[in-house]
């Protein structure tokens, strides 16, 4: 992989998955220099973006550069690239890295810009691509902060952080990224990034709930706050620096996802929190809310670990039909009482 200073032409960037923050973030790199190619499962979705210059699914009204071509054929998106950015669902990548691996380069390093954690292993996203592509971590990085995908592809000024165990791949990654709009900080704290991005839309799904239910600012900044304590307990002792929590791809995110009316997790907690079910949700929108599948691993590896979550046992307790929004809200007044340090 090769870096060189923001603006000049860095090299070919495949991005799999043509959603939202997938196309955003073809924005970001192809700004950056970067000719981008975007994989899109269906035929349709890659003609419009590579012929159209536009997403009209994900993102209306957003013209595309000129450099961003797309393609259904895995092989294309992934020829000559020598970053592989992975943008699907993060319940689907399992099944779909075996469609990408053969065509991946042998030094090609692994961007997952994925906010969630897997049902059933309770693995995060790089453990994935470790596991199943038998890659080395210092070819895995991850992207995460308060990136809503409509702001990116706006060019709104807006920072994140690119982390990977080998901080040289980081920091060239971040040259590769750093964009008129787009300020990419480094870390070598992957978990704790990882974490900050899935936990924070659980939470997110919380304060939904309770915009929903028709509470105001105390109570959002209650549940933020304590979300973010939460969020801190369980990734420190998984062994996540606690200052990534503070940072970008913690607080940052978790400002930014809770606050936002463009977000999926707040929205789809919000519209429980006016009565709509889990599956009336579903229905109404083809994008992902992670958070309404990590809150059952992320509540199960906290059990594994024996860490006290009770924002996302409740968050997950709602999801599954066992407890209402005013349930839940009721449950987090009156639990037993005690420090805030604690
Ligand atoms: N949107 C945002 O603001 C941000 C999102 N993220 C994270 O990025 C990841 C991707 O999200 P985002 O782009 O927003 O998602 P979207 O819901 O906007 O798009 C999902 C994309 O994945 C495709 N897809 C859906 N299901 C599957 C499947 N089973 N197999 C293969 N492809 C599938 C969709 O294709 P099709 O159209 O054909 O259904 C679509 O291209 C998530 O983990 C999210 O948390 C991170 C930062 C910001
Ligand atoms: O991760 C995000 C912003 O950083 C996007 O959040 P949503 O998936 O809730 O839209």
């Amino acid at each position: 992989m090769s870096g060189s200073a923001a603006g000049d032409t860095k090299g070919k960037v495949a991005v799999l998955g043509a959603g939202s923050w997938g196309t955003a973030f073809s924005i970001v790199m192809a700004d950056a220099g970067n000719d981008v190619c975007i994989w899109a499962r269906r035929d349709e979705l890659a003609h419009a973006i590579g012929e159209g210059h536009e997403n009209a699914d994900y993102l209306p009204g957003i013209e595309l550069p000129r450099t961003i071509t797309a393609t259904t054929d895995a092989e294309q998106a992934l020829a000559g690239a020598d970053v592989v950015v992975l943008a699907v669902p993060s319940q689907s990548l399992r099944d779909n890295l075996p469609t990408f691996l053969p065509y991946v380069g042998s030094d090609a390093v692994f961007v997952s810009l994925m906010k969630g954690v897997e049902l059933g292993t309770q693995k995060r996203m790089s453990e994935v691509i470790a596991e199943v592509g038998d890659v080395p971590t210092d070819r895995i990085a991850v992207v995460s902060g308060p990136n809503l995908a409509r702001e990116i592809a706006r060019r709104e000024p807006a920072a994140s952080v690119v982390a990977c165990a080998d901080e040289a791949v980081a920091t060239t990654l971040q040259q590769r990224m750093h964009s008129p709009a787009f300020r990419p900080y480094t870390s070598v704290d992957v978990l704790g990034c990882e974490f900050g991005g899935a936990y924070k839309n659980v939470v997110a799904l919380c304060v939904g709930m309770a915009v929903g239910l028709g509470f105001g600012d105390n109570t959002t900044a209650s549940l933020i706050t304590r979300g973010l304590a939460e969020t801190a307990r369980l990734a420190m002792r998984l062994g996540a620096n606690p200052l990534t929590l503070m940072g970008l791809a913690g607080l940052g995110d978790l400002v930014a996802t809770c606050s936002s009316p463009l977000s999926r997790n707040r929205t789809f907690g919000e519209k429980l929190g006016q009565g709509q079910t889990v599956e009336q949700i579903y229905a109404s929108t083809r994008q992902v809310a992670e958070g309404a599948k990590s809150c059952s691993s992320l509540r199960a590896l906290a059990h594994e670990v024996g860490v006290e979550v009770p924002i996302v046992d409740a968050v997950d307790e709602v999801v599954q039909g066992r407890l209402t929004t005013a349930g839940l809200m009721e449950a987090f007044i009156n639990r037993d009482t005690k420090a805030e340090l604690s």
